[in-house]
């Protein structure tokens, strides 16, 4: 008997909680299969050679054929089963003490003296922020906002804080792009809307370089402690892309508009020293003692009673609270459209390629 339809949403869930990357290959496979099940044999015009990813994406639906789409569903299925490692019980050993909710790997969630701590954990990858990321740093979020602790910070393990947004992303999504780019563009609102809308003081302990969204959103955060090895980078325009986590507005409010638009536009890269200066980042330590400094400072920070200094925070952040979902919405607005032109297509496609110039 072929896979039912519920055998077939239950694969297209099973590949968006992937923990491994399963290859280049292995997505143009997902994504033939996954159009030929639903729409059948390809149908729209080859894409022209320029436009190296929806070509590579044409050929792959193209190849298929004539294939039923009853035996497209089961194919996919079977591979998605190929791919998927038997369910792991959730572990609750880890860096700290208490582990809570989420549970992936990805994203490690600690509590401790009054302190939540949601790290980015993907060394190997820079703490680039994968599909799966996005929503369980919106779980801990909610978890870290109804906890006993005082304050939430944020942190990465390894060499940066966080390279922002796993540009494969994309490939890793079943469906056309311009419904991808609506999804993506759906979960970016929300993800921001946590931070804009975050109840306790939330601290960033930046260990190392921050890009894109992980930089952006910093002008969300109450205070931002950094290495001095941490840099600030928002490399947009050369992705075809456009400012998110409305630091379109926070941005130019905090360092004036002249320095935004160096950061922001041209995608200029500052240093923690220069990022205080400019008012992003509160205060710069040595990479040699900073750890320590920043945790001592946090864990006599965090006896204050919650409640002032919740009620404290609510404060200087309501006046702005509507217009920042303004701005967040807007930006979602506009990087949904930007994420389905060609300039995009190309600035993902030379990171992609990058490593085979090397
Ligand atoms: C739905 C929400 C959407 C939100 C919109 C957000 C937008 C953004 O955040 S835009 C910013 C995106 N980030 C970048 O453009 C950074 C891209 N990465 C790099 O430029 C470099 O990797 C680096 C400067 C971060 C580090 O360079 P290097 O020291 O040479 O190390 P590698 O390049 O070898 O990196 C190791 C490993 O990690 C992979 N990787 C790093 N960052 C990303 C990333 N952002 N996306 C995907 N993969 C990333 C890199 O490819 C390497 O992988 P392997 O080759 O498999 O070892």
């Amino acid at each position: 008997m072929g896979a039912s339809q519920k055998d077939f949403e239950n694969a297209m869930n099973q590949v968006k909680l992937l923990k491994e990357d399963p290859g280049n290959d292995a997505k143009l496979k997902l994504y033939a299969l996954y159009k030929q099940a639903t729409e059948g044999p390809c149908n729209v015009p080859e894409p022209g050679v320029l436009n190296s990813i929806s070509k590579a994406k044409w050929d792959a639906w193209n190849a298929l054929g004539s294939l039923p789409k009853e035996a497209a569903r089961q194919d996919y299925v079977e591979f998605v089963s190929s791919l998927s490692p038997s369910p792991k019980s959730c572990s609750l050993e880890g860096p700290g003490a208490n582990r809570s909710l989420p549970e992936s790997e990805d994203i490690v969630v600690t509590t401790e003296e009054n302190i939540t701590t949601i790290m980015f954990n993907r060394p190997t990858k820079k703490n680039a922020l994968t599909n799966e990321m996005y929503q369980d740093i919106m779980l801990a979020m909610k978890a870290a906002s109804k906890d006993n602790s005082t304050i939430t910070v944020f942190t990465g393990s390894g060499d940066y804080y966080s390279s922002g947004n796993d540009l494969t992303n994309f490939m890793k999504i079943s469906g056309d792009l311009k419904q991808v780019a609506k999804e993506s563009s759906i979960t970016l609102r929300k993800f921001v809307d946590s931070f804009i809308d975050f109840p306790k003081p939330l601290v960033a302990v930046v260990n190392g370089p921050a890009m894109g969204i992980a930089a952006t959103v910093l002008g969300l955060f109450d205070a931002v402690y950094a290495s001095n090895r941490a840099t600030f980078h928002t490399p947009f325009s050369g992705l075809g892309l456009t400012p998110e986590g409305c630091s379109s507005y926070t941005f130019p409010k905090i360092m004036g508009r002249a320095k935004a638009t160096e950061m922001l536009i041209f995608g200029k890269k500052i240093t923690a020293t220069e990022a205080c200066a400019q008012g992003l980042v509160t205060e710069v330590f040595p990479d040699d003692s900073f750890q320590k400094e920043v945790w001592a400072r946090l864990k006599a920070y965090a006896k204050n009673p919650p409640n002032a200094m919740r009620i404290g925070k609510q404060l200087i952040r309501s006046t702005e609270k509507e217009n920042l979902h303004a701005v967040n919405a807007e930006e979602c607005r506009v990087l949904q459209e930007r994420w389905v032109s060609e300039e995009c297509m190309n600035g993902i496609q030379n990171f992609l390629s990058r490593k085979a110039k090397l």
